[in-house]
C-alpha cells in the first residue's frame, strides 16, 4: 500500500492588525465654520464635557486668532481638566502659534495648504517656502514648548501633487511633529483614493508619527474615506457631532462609529460611551437650531423604523435580520410600524398577540387585508390598529 503524503500544512492566515484610532472631534472648529455654528461660551463648555464624557481623546477648538473671545474661550476650556486632549486649530505662522501656546492647550493642529489652489488664492507661497515656514514654527514650538502635541496638515492634501505633500511630510516629519494631517478639504478624494495615499504618506513619515484624516462631505464619501483612512493606518480621524462644518460638512461622529461597530463592536463599547450619542446629536441639533435629519445614521427619526412585512416577520424573531447594529448599543429604540400597506399577515398577528388577541388562520388573512387596503389611502397609527384588531374579534 502506497503512503499517502501528508497534506502540507497551511501557513496560519496572519491575523489583521487590529487598526488603532482615536477620534479628534472638530464640533468646536469646523463645527463653527457650519452656517448655524455660532457656539457661545456656555455652549463651547456643554460641547467640550460632554464630548469628554462620551470619551473622545481629543477636542480640537478654533484658533484664538479668531477673536479675544474665542482666545478666553479656549482658556476656560483648558482650565476644566477634561480627560480629552484640547487641540487648536492654527495657521503656520509665528504670531498665531505665539498666540496659541497661551491658551493651556495640549496640543496645535498647524496646517499649510499644498494645493495649487490654495497656493495661487490663498496665502501665495511655494513648497519651499511652505516647508520654512514649517522649520521656523515647528522648530521654536520644539525649543520652546516641548510638551506641545504638535500636527502639521497639507490643506487640500487631495488637489495637491504628489511630490509635494511627500517633501512637506517628510519635513515636518524630520522635524518631529507627533502627526501628519491629510485633509480632503473640497471633499473630493474616493475612498481608494485616501487608502492609497495614507499608505503612500506611512513611507515617507517616521514610524512613531500619526496620520490624521480630515475629510469632507461633499460627495457623500465621508465616512468611507475616514474608514479607509484607518483601514489604511491612519492614527486619527477628524468628526464633528452630525457632521457639522463648511458647506456641507464632514465625517459625522455617528456615521463613523457606526462604520466602525460592524467590524469592532466590543472595542467601541471600551473605548466610548456609546449610549450618550443622541445626548450629544440633539444637542447640536438644538445649538444650531436644526432638526436632525430624518436619515440620520443611528439617531435619526427612522433609522431604527422597520415596515414591509417581510422585514416585519423576521424583525419579530431577530431584530439582526434587518439590523446592523442593535439600536440599543447606541441608545435608540426600534420602531416597528406594522399597519401599512407593505404589511403582512406576520406583523399583525404579532401586534394582535400583544394586545391578548389570537385569530384563526383565515381571520388573520381578512383582517390583513383590510388593514392593507385601508392604508392604501391612509396612514394607520398604533391607536387605530390596536382600535381596528379589537374591533374585528368582537364583530
Ligand atoms: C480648510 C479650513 O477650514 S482651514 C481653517 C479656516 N478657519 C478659519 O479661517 C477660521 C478662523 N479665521 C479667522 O478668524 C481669520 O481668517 C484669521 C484671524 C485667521 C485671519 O484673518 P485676516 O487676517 O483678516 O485674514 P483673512 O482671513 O482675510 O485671510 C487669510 C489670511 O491667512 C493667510 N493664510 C492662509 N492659510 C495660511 C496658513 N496655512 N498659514 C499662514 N497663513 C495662512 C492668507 O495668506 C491670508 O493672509 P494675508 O492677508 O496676509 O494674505
Ligand atoms: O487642518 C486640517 O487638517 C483640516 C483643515 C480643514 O478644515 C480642511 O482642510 O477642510
Ligand atoms: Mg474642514
Amino acid at each position: 500500500m502506497t503512503q499517502q503524503p501528508t497534506p502540507p500544512t497551511p501557513s496560519p492566515v496572519p491575523p489583521i492588525p487590529a487598526r488603532s484610532w482615536a477620534i479628534i472631534d472638530s464640533t468646536l472648529r469646523e463645527g463653527e465654520q457650519f452656517a448655524r455654528g455660532n457656539f457661545k461660551s456656555d455652549d463651547k463648555i456643554e460641547v467640550a464635557r460632554a464630548l469628554d464624557a462620551f470619551g473622545a481623546e481629543y477636542i480640537e477648538l478654533s484658533t484664538p486668532m479668531v477673536s479675544a473671545q474665542t482666545a478666553a474661550d479656549i482658556r476656560k476650556l483648558a482650565d476644566l481638566g477634561l480627560k480629552a486632549k484640547l487641540l487648536t486649530h492654527v495657521r503656520c505662522h509665528m504670531e498665531d502659534v505665539q498666540r496659541a501656546v497661551d491658551t493651556g492647550v495640549d496640543g496645535l493642529d498647524l496646517l499649510f495648504g499644498t494645493s495649487s489652489f490654495l497656493r495661487e488664492f490663498s496665502h501665495g507661497k511655494n513648497i519651499g517656502q511652505i516647508i520654512e515656514s514649517a522649520q521656523k514654527v515647528i522648530g521654536w514650538l520644539k525649543t520652546n514648548h516641548p510638551n506641545l502635541e504638535l500636527r502639521f496638515s497639507a490643506e487640500d492634501t487631495f488637489r495637491s501633487e504628489e511630490a509635494d505633500l511627500m517633501a512637506v511630510y517628510k519635513a515636518v516629519s524630520d522635524l518631529g511633529v507627533h502627526r501628519v494631517g491629510l485633509a480632503d478639504t473640497v471633499g473630493v478624494a474616493t475612498p481608494r483614493q485616501v487608502y492609497a495615499l495614507v499608505r503612500e504618506v506611512r513611507n515617507v513619515i517616521h514610524a512613531d508619527c500619526g496620520i490624521e484624516f480630515h475629510g469632507h462631505n461633499d460627495t457623500g464619501c465621508a465616512v468611507s474615506n475616514a474608514y479607509e483612512a484607518v483601514e489604511a493606518g491612519a492614527t486619527h480621524i477628524d468628526t464633528t457631532i452630525l457632521g457639522i462644518g463648511e458647506r456641507n460638512g464632514i465625517t459625522p461622529l455617528g456615521g463613523f462609529l457606526a462604520r466602525m461597530f460592524t467590524f469592532d463592536p466590543q472595542g467601541l463599547v471600551d473605548k466610548y460611551n456609546l449610549e450618550m450619542l443622541p445626548e450629544l446629536d440633539n444637542m447640536i441639533a438644538r445649538m444650531v437650531g436644526l432638526p436632525i435629519p430624518w436619515n440620520n445614521y443611528l439617531t435619526g427619526e427612522f433609522a431604527y423604523n422597520h415596515k414591509a412585512g417581510m422585514h416585519l416577520k423576521a424583525i419579530y424573531l431577530n431584530p439582526g435580520a434587518y439590523e446592523a447594529i442593535p439600536p440599543g448599543a447606541f441608545g435608540v429604540g426600534r420602531r416597528i410600524q406594522a399597519a401599512s400597506k407593505v404589511t403582512g399577515k406576520h406583523a399583525i398577528a404579532y401586534k394582535a398577540r400583544e394586545l391578548g388577541l389570537h385569530y384563526g388562520e383565515d381571520a388573520l388573512r381578512r383582517v390583513t387585508d383590510h388593514i392593507k387596503a385601508l392604508a392604501e389611502n391612509d396612514d394607520l397609527d398604533d391607536a387605530h390598529l390596536e382600535a381596528l384588531l379589537r374591533e374585528w374579534v368582537s364583530a
